[in-house]
């Protein structure tokens, strides 16, 4: 039988088309305040998964728009009760289940800190598109795994969408538009051959750059959660500065190139560690050393980043499932986690 996980991922596309389908007016709406705010910076609100979507909305937003983003720690509006001054800035929030009360609280402190707030969020109505002056409903359906998967790339999708509605960048709609063919080239992806590389391994790296490093730390999630796999994800610039003095034969580096400015470097680092003897792949044709992994080239530098979680997570899946795990009950958690 198959997995929510498993189930839930074979429904990417069809969840992609249904969010664009769903959210047409929801996003016109979104982009016209943005027009008329004309935001000089952004900030981000969540946690988790939603957090490393946040992480790629961040980087879709300055390299599209030019304007800073920040992440806010939570903790500033339910403990620290700060009084944020973001008249003049868009805050973006982002959640699944819309509920945690850290989440909800920090997206209701930059409401009242004078910013126009979007909540992206799975659940509506919820505490979190209440506090928001504008929602977005991610339509993703309902998320039996705990591990998200189909809410994350939503997320990105439906940020995307408004980005590009924002900001009348055509290339950048066209390519939201034809995510759901894309994607599901993309569930096709066999990443299998990864398992019998990884089985020795106790703890690894995900490397990416720009829009990949947020698709990195959703898959160094993804390990911990579901196949109890240490890993993290850096840069893979910021990697050099230390961190790179683990990797070895026996800890493995899995390197997520997308077909962007930063395609050459991020195969380059991992070609160079293969060179050194390490174990590491990467998806890139013009790997030399590295093991190359599949992946579907989507013809727009953002969305070719986004791509790249869908084999990711198919992988991820089987790869618990082969270590006796259940990849839709990772040990210690629930679906909903309510932080304050
Ligand atoms: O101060 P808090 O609420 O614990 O949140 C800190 C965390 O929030 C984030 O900024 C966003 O989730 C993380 O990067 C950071 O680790």
């Amino acid at each position: 039988m198959q997995t929510n996980m498993r189930k839930e991922i074979n429904e990417i596309p069809e969840a992609a088309a249904r969010l664009l389908e769903n959210s047409a007016s929801a996003v016109t709406a979104a982009g016209k305040a943005l027009r008329e705010r004309d935001p000089q910076f952004f900030v981000t609100v969540a946690r988790g998964s939603s957090d490393h979507a946040a992480l790629f909305l961040k980087y879709a937003i300055e390299l599209t728009a030019g304007r800073p983003v920040a992440s806010l720690g939570p903790s500033l509006a339910s403990i620290y009760g700060a009084k944020l001054k973001l008249g003049g800035a868009a805050a973006i929030a982002i959640s699944q289940s819309g509920k945690s009360p850290d989440i909800v609280a920090m997206a209701e402190g930059a409401t009242k800190g004078g910013a126009i707030s979007i909540a992206l969020t799975n659940t509506l109505p919820s505490p979190l598109a209440d506090a928001c002056t504008h929602s977005l409903d991610l339509s993703a359906g309902p998320e039996l795994s705990v591990a998200a998967t189909k809410s994350y790339v939503n997320s990105i999708v439906a940020g995307l969408a408004v980005l590009a509605e924002w900001t009348g960048d055509s290339d950048l709609d066209r390519a939201v538009k034809t995510l759901p063919e894309q994607f599901a080239k993309a569930v096709a992806l066999d990443w299998s051959d990864l398992a019998g590389d990884l089985k020795d391994a106790q703890s690894l790296y995900v490397l990416g750059r720009g829009p990949g490093l947020a698709i990195a730390s959703e898959a160094a999630l993804k390990f911990k959660e579901t196949s109890g796999m240490h890993a993290e994800a850096y840069s893979s610039a910021e990697v050099l500065h230390g961190p790179v003095a683990l990797v070895g034969p026996s800890f493995p580096v899995i390197a997520l190139a997308a077909r962007d400015a930063a395609e050459a470097s991020v195969t380059g680092m991992a070609d160079s560690l293969a060179d050194r003897g390490a174990y590491a792949c990467v998806t890139a044709a013009g790997a030399k050393s590295a093991r190359k992994l599949p992946f579907v080239a989507t013809g727009h530098p953002i969305t070719d980043a986004l791509a790249l979680i869908v084999p990711f997570y198919g992988f991820v899946e089987a790869w618990s499932r082969g270590k006796g795990l259940d990849p839709d009950k990772p040990v210690n958690l629930k679906k909903v986690t309510e932080t304050r």
